[in-house]
């Protein structure tokens, strides 16, 4: 990020709140040289940590991860939190007036932002001398390798505009929030200041940002007055050097503690684990998208990854046209089509035009409907069909095999206009790694290449099914003659 140099140079206190970008080196170093061993510490404040869990470097997930340094069986606690141990934003409403300058920082932050509000919770934390959590704070990274802290030509690297839009948007609230946080702090007393006095940059804030983003879970909180637990995001300590696997083999689960009856968050063994294998857990079916923004990586061949695209008659009718698909009218639908796309919510008053190809749908359902119904040829057939079949992608060409091919051959020069908006081809990304890059600019081109291998795979798999329905519609006409 930009404002990164300029903050870090005009600290002066002794600890700072900073966040540089991410060094070269193979894994980040810790807020401190020798912090504590986190597992003493989680074991003295009367938590369990299974004798076979181990921290360890891990080349593999960049970073630090916990192994097993002998078998567990299935079933086994490997982790037990007890309630004090997360680090929580629990409720603003109960702070103390220390506090009530975080909690109204806290209520600017946009929700999607969730993290910055944790964040800020984390920053106080860091900044104040003696805090409970600073043996866990201490252990946590120094740098990010989250976008926000690319340099802009990196950024510019990702060569995808949703991305793009996110690290932009994220890189200028922080630099808004900066200068709101000066405002709202400028008067205070020194023993209010939610900070210690110290100085809060828009790099620190993206540090804690990151931090939580890349380290919380969201698990169920207190309960509210009418019975209904709400979900909070935590940092767990020590569970959370847990790197991710879609495949993971642990997993969170939330108990009452028997002693006390307040919440405790374990970590199970949901199967049996070998000797130096690494504990696992799922962040979540995230895209690609998500796992740079929030978590600095990318995951190759990510099942759940998708491009977004706008729905776009001009754009559609032009991909029909190119795919050699006769009269498309995308861009003037007739009444009783356009009554269908607003039911689609991908016209009226106010549509949602963001689609996506890729992932488990593969197309996503309001697109393929839409081009189902736009395409065909029976009026009556397509008014009186099921919308949900529509949708779907396993229904068997609901309105024709006529159709259905040539909605794929559409999707298909879609897909083509989509690669086209890249810069580069796969193969130029893959010389550019072959010759070495920065780490970041290594990151930006593997999350765009991956972006890229989506739409190949998207345009393979639909190029099958119009192999299959041209044979199929060559069978019917063989016996129609
Ligand atoms: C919850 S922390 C896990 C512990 C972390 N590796 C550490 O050194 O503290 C999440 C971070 O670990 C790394 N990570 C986790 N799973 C990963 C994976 N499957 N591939 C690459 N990096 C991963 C990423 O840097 C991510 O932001």
């Amino acid at each position: 990020m930009a404002t990164s140099k300029a903050a870090i140079s005009s600290l002066t206190h002794l600890r700072h709140l900073t966040c540089a970008a991410s060094a070269s080196s193979s894994y980040p170093a810790r807020l401190v040289p020798d912090p504590p061993n986190l597992i003493a510490w989680v074991t003295r404040e009367g938590g369990y940590v299974h004798p076979a869990v181990k921290i360890a470097h891990s080349h593999h997930f960049n970073g630090l991860g916990l192994v097993a340094d002998q078998q567990i069986p299935t079933g086994t606690d490997l982790i037990i939190l007890p309630d004090h141990i997360p680090l929580s934003f629990r409720s603003f409403e109960s702070e103390d007036s220390v506090d009530s300058a975080l909690a109204q920082l806290a209520r600017q932050v946009p929700e999607e932002l969730w993290a910055m509000k944790l964040g800020l919770k984390l920053l106080q934390e860091r900044a104040k001398l003696g805090s409970f959590w600073w043996p866990y704070i201490s252990n946590l990274p120094q740098t990010y390798s989250v976008p926000i802290f690319f340099p802009g030509e990196d950024i510019k690297n990702l060569q995808y505009a949703p991305v793009l839009h996110q690290v932009n948007k994220r890189c200028r609230f922080l630099l808004d929030f900066e200068q709101e946080i000066k405002r709202t702090l400028v008067n205070l007393e020194p023993d209010k200041h939610p900070f210690g006095g110290l100085e809060v940059h828009a790099s620190s804030l993206g540090w804690a940002m990151s931090a939580v983003s890349s380290r919380a879970f969201r698990l169920y909180g207190n309960k509210r007055p009418d019975g209904v637990h709400i979900e909070v995001p935590m940092m767990l300590p020590l569970i959370d050097m847990c790197n991710h696997s879609f495949s993971p083999n642990a997993r969170i689960v939330q108990e009452q503690d028997t002693d006390n009856m307040k919440m405790q968050v374990k970590v199970v063994a949901e199967m049996a684990i070998k000797e130096d294998e690494p504990l696992l857990l799922n962040y979540g079916r995230l895209s690609n998208d998500f796992f740079l923004l929030d978590y600095g990586f990318v995951i190759h061949s990510n099942p759940y990854d998708c491009i977004e695209l706008k729905y776009n008659g001009a754009l559609l009718d032009a991909a029909s046209m190119a795919a050699g698909v006769s009269s498309p009218n995308f861009s003037a639908p007739a009444p009783w089509q356009e009554l269908i796309l607003s039911q689609l919510n991908l016209a009226g008053e106010a549509p949602d035009l963001k689609v996506t190809i890729g992932g488990q749908e593969i197309v996503e359902g309001r697109l393929l409907a839409a081009l189902r119904v736009l395409l065909a040829s029976d009026k009556e057939t397509a008014q009186n069909y099921d919308l949900n079949s529509l949708k779907s992608l396993s229904a068997e060409a609901p309105l024709g095999v006529a159709t259905d091919i040539a909605v794929f051959r559409t999707l298909i020069a879609l897909c083509v206009i989509a690669l086209g908006h890249f810069p580069t081809k796969i193969t130029d990304d893959v010389s550019l790694l072959e010759q070495g890059v920065s780490e970041s600019s290594e990151l930006a081109i593997q999350f765009r290449i991956q972006k890229k291998s989506v739409i190949v795979d998207v345009m393979r798999e639909l190029s099958k099914r119009v192999k299959l329905l041209s044979s199929k519609e060559t069978v019917t006409a063989e016996e129609a003659k």
